[in-house]
């Protein structure tokens, strides 16, 4: 028995997620931040951008919750100042920022949870109850829902790479990758990862980025406030049809997040068509990399951040978290064979198979 004490957290978990979705929006850390002696709610008021405050109670109560959620701190003159862990990871221009995906939480995460119900009716995404536009059911276009309105793809992909940002460095240093003599991140977005990458193996002969057309574009216009490894080159195009001709130094695909979008059928074009690009190579061992949250059983209820994950999935794109024998069976049906899993301590998994 847990009690009633477990019952009221659920309730109120929302609540707590909003005050620092609320906070990260107004701009309160990445202003306290540049000043580390602490600002009053007046004159914070006064420096927060876009916003003309008519009275200060509101911003008061909210900066509160950020105390009582140990996220700012107040002293006896009622003076806010971040805490060391909101400024590493809750201030924009934190290498370790986590802003990204913070707005992509409030703006398209929040408001799709809200109809988590239709979703479990219907089995679908619930973009047409949230948003009340595009179908709903149509998966293949998860991605124009996601990149809808004239930000939406710059916010996904800085939401990308947040996460990129700290899972990366924990994959990199918990899985052996010596048998990689170059990579193709297959819907790699930024590059964020292959930076990462390059910048752990210096010895990597090459590692491209694949991705949509619009995304390479954009891209190429994020490098500038964000710089990539300049060796990250990019392919555009979609991994729905025959990859290109990989280069020979390419013998890994890398798959980051991409499997858990799609239904099986879809996974296992995905995986035919990397699977022909690789043994074109001429590569003597060639595999692929999958990063996904995979679940501990087919039971599926023994892991709390991947039974949540996968509902954000089912609300988002129609995809879904897999365990490791459902991974397995699709990685067989494509011509992949001996199959190893690496627990990262990350949020990610990591999968790595070779062609047959
Ligand atoms: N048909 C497609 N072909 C190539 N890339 C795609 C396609 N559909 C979606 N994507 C990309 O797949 C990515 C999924 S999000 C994952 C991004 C990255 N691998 C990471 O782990 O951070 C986005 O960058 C999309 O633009």
């Amino acid at each position: 028995m847990r009690g009633i004490a477990h019952i009221t957290e659920l309730v109120n978990g929302f609540r707590c997620s909003k005050v620092l979705f609320a906070s990260v929006k107004l701009g309160i850390f990445d202003t306290l931040a540049q000043h580390p002696d602490g600002l009053a709610v007046q004159e914070l008021a006064k420096m927060l951008p876009n916003q003309t405050f008519e009275t200060t109670d509101g911003l008061a109560r909210l900066l509160r919750g950020c105390v009582s959620l140990s996220l700012l701190s107040m002293d006896g003159q009622k003076r806010f100042s971040v805490l060391p862990d909101t400024k590493t990871y809750l201030t924009t221009s934190s290498p370790q920022s986590w802003v990204g995906y913070i707005n992509h939480s409030n703006d398209m995460l929040y408001p799709l949870w809200q109809n988590l119900e239709a979703s479990a009716v219907s089995g679908l995404t619930c973009w047409k109850e949230s948003f009340g536009f595009l179908e709903g059911g149509d998966r293949a276009k998860a991605f124009e829902h996601i990149y809808h309105g004239p930000e939406g793809a710059k916010r996904f992909q800085r939401a990308m790479e947040s996460t990129v940002n700290t899972t990366a460095p924990q994959i990199l240093d918990a899985v052996q990758f010596d048998w990689i003599t170059g990579v193709l991140d297959l819907g790699g977005s930024t590059g964020r990862f292959c930076t990462h990458y390059l910048d752990a193996n210096p010895r990597c002969q090459r590692a491209m980025v694949f991705d949509l057309p619009h995304i390479v574009d954009l891209a190429q216009e994020m490098r500038k406030d964000v710089p990539i490894n300049d060796r990250v080159e990019f392919i555009k195009g979609s991994f729905f049809d025959p990859l290109p001709e990989l280069p020979g130094e390419i013998n890994a695909i890398c798959l980051s997040r991409i499997l858990h979008d799609w239904d099986d059928p879809t996974c296992e074009t995905i995986l035919k068509n990397a699977h022909a690009a690789l043994v074109k190579s001429k590569a003597r061992r060639a595999g692929i990399v999958i990063f996904d949250m995979l679940f501990e059983d087919d039971t599926k209820v023994t892991s709390k951040d991947t039974v949540i994950q996968d509902i954000n999935m089912l609300v988002q794109t129609g995809g879904r978290e897999r365990s490791v024998s459902e991974l397995s069976h699709l990685l067989e049906k494509s011509n992949f064979t001996d199959i190893q899993v690496h627990r990262t301590g990350s949020s990610l998994d990591v999968t790595i198979a070779f062609c047959k």
